[in-house]
């Protein structure tokens, strides 16, 4: 730390109603980050940021922000209408509103002679359109406006709201919002910004963006870099655990039903592989399986934004033993300073990731624990790859005694419904396509995956055709037919549990074997059709050049015989030699005829 971190001699003299916002807050000492932030960003600095999750970026810009905004209200010079003065963007829904939280906590401190100040959230939900966020601003007046890429550019080219006046921009999490998913949106809104404002970067893994940094426009930026050694704070302690795939889950009940937490998150690799473990897990909990006061939640990109900040704000409020099974969606920003373990059920596709969902815990010189799952066989090698890239790991062992019937109640829970069926395919499917997206690709190879561990893990029953599959399982170790329980599935009585669905099933079974019926019926025929048809043709071509040969000797030889009787002088004649000619005579006489038929 800093020699001096007291907020007495920061290098800059804050409005008195900010310091004590800070002071209610219990924020007795800054962090380093806020010490050497605070200062720059006020002033006339455009900063790029890079300091370990969980120290404090979010009050190092809100700071600055509060400070420029209330300088323009103190000179007189008022926001004109439709008008707005900062801009702050993050890459999800969810760290945008804790964002504007974090600004409204700190606005209720503001004096009303000074106000009023306000923020305003923009992100897409299914309740208020674009068109009701402009209202809103229109009726509101915010300075601040918090949001992600995608509803902002179109709330700005909405028409109504001018971003002329606009002074300050902040994007938080920026090597995510300068990466390829967030680029063209985030390129579109700063061209709708004058030049003439102050930018600041902020991220855990700001050096991950390279020169895209300099496509922001930014001027002489001071570069703000508070690193130890490692990059992931102290108070962080980060663990591995080698496992076979099959054993995975099995130890992740184990670790949420015997290990001492307060709360936990626990990554996924993929939405539908949160679901389908949730819905799993919850099963157990009803059946008794899961330690009695555990409360799950689950968060994933495909739910609404409603329910997503509402199940953040539940998790949020929640006291101790709850679990939140989720995706990346919530692992850049999201600050639940109870968390107190973190367990990756598979390595994310980037190492930045890798930082973002450990910095969910042993935040603010709290001590968490963040462990990763890896799969036996390739995967050990991912510890060396972090390690290069200064993100240190302790071995754990996994010390449990996997228990043979779990698969089987798996499979159980599995067949008394066909839509588990269905998602359990689902969810292993989409983690090879997700696999196949590692950064890492020489660690994390489709060839090397152990297809069949993977599909036990995800209680399959049978495999799914998948070209991967084809490619990379050997031959030897393929199932016959796919089946990985012995006897097969009848999978036309594979029923669903909701009766709706299972009277569609049916209709879609009947008028599939009718559509089947009809097609083999048809094909049966053609086939039929076909041979006999193929064989007459065949036939009568025969018969008929036959008969045909049959009666020109028979017109020929009368011919002769006719001949023969009306000229006697050419009796001589060999009568092949006769044949011939009168061959040609008839030959020309059909061409003429042929002719005059025109
Ligand atoms: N000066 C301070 N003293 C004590 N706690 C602080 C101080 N400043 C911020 N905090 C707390 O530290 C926690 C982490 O802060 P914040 O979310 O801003 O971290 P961050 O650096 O943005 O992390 P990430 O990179 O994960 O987004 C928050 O709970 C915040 O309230």
């Amino acid at each position: 730390m800093a020699k001096s971190l007291s907020w007495d001699d920061l290098k800059y003299e804050i409005q008195p109603w900010i310091r004590t916002a800070i002071d209610s807050l219990g924020f007795e000492t800054m962090t380093p980050v806020q010490a050497s932030t605070i200062p720059m960003f006020s002033g006339n600095k455009d900063v790029v940021v890079e300091s370990v999750t969980g120290s404090g970026k979010t009050v190092a810009f809100v700071i600055p922000i509060l400070e420029k905004v209330i300088k323009e209200v103190l000179s007189g010079s008022a926001l004109r209408k439709a008008h707005f003065h900062t801009l702050v963007l993050s890459p999800t829904r969810e760290l945008s509103s804790q964002i504007q939280d974090v600004i409204d906590t700190f606005l209720k401190f503001c004096p009303e002679e000074t106000g009023p100040i306000k923020s305003q959230l923009l992100v897409g939900t299914s309740i208020s359109s674009v068109r009701d966020d402009v209202n809103a601003f229109m009726e509101k007046r915010p300075q601040i406006l918090v949001g992600t890429p995608g509803r902002v550019l179109d709330f700005l080219k909405a028409g109504a709201v001018k971003s002329t006046s606009c002074g300050l921009l902040v994007l938080d999490e920026a090597d995510k919002l300068l990466d390829i998913n967030f680029e063209k949106d985030v390129e579109s809104i700063l061209h709708l910004l004058p030049k003439q404002r102050r930018t600041g970067l902020f991220s855990a893994t700001i050096s991950s963006a390279g020169n895209q940094i300099f496509r922001t426009g930014m001027r002489n930026p001071v570069k703000i870099a508070v690193k130890s050694k490692v990059q992931n704070p102290e108070s962080l302690n980060i663990s591995y655990v080698v496992l076979q795939p099959e054993d995975k889950l099995q130890y992740l009940l184990n670790i949420l039903n015997h290990i001492r937490y307060r709360k936990c998150i626990v990554y996924f690799p993929t939405c539908v592989s949160v679901t389908y473990f949730y819905s799993f897990i919850k099963y157990l909990s009803q059946s008794g399986d899961m330690k009695d006061d555990l409360e799950t939640y689950s968060l994933h990109g495909k739910l609404q934004t409603s329910s997503r900040l509402g199940t953040l704000k539940k998790f949020t409020s929640t006291f101790n033993n709850s679990v939140l099974l989720t995706t990346d969606v919530a692992a850049r920003g999201i600050d639940i300073p109870e968390v107190d373990l973190v367990i990756q059920f598979d390595p994310p596709t980037s190492s930045e990731m890798f930082l973002h969902r450990c910095g969910r815990t042993g935040r603010a010189n709290r001590s968490g624990k963040a462990i990763a799952f890896l799969n036996a066989g390739r995967e050990e090698d991912y510890v060396n790859f972090l390690q290069v890239k200064q993100i240190e790991l302790n071995e754990m062992e996994a010390n449990f005694r996997p228990n043979a019937e779990f698969y089987n109640k798996f499979k159980l829970w599995i067949l008394q419904d066909r839509a588990r069926f269905e998602h359990s395919i689902k969810a292993y499917v989409a983690f090879i396509r997700y696999y196949s997206k590692h950064t890492a690709s020489s660690i994390f190879r489709l060839r090397s995956l152990d297809y069949i561990g993977i599909a036990r893990l995800y209680g399959l029953i049978r495999l799914p055709r998948m070209p991967e599959i084809t490619k990379n399982l050997e031959d030897s170790k393929m199932p016959i037919d796919g089946w990985l329980v012995n006897p097969a599935i009848d999978l036309d009585q594979f029923a669903f549990s909701n009766q709706q669905m299972e009277r569609a099933r049916l209709e879609n079974l009947k008028k599939t074997k009718e559509v089947n019926d009809q097609k083999k019926l048809k094909s049966e025929l053609k086939k039929k059709n076909a041979a006999w048809s193929n064989k007459t043709a065949a036939k009568e071509t025969k018969g008929e050049r036959k008969l045909k040969l049959a009666q020109k000797r028979k017109i020929i030889e009368d011919r002769i015989a006719q001949e023969e009787k009306e000229d006697e002088s050419e009796a001589e004649d060999d009568w092949k030699d006769m044949v011939r000619r009168k061959k040609k005579q008839k030959s020309s006489a059909a061409v003429q005829g042929l002719f005059s038929n025109l």
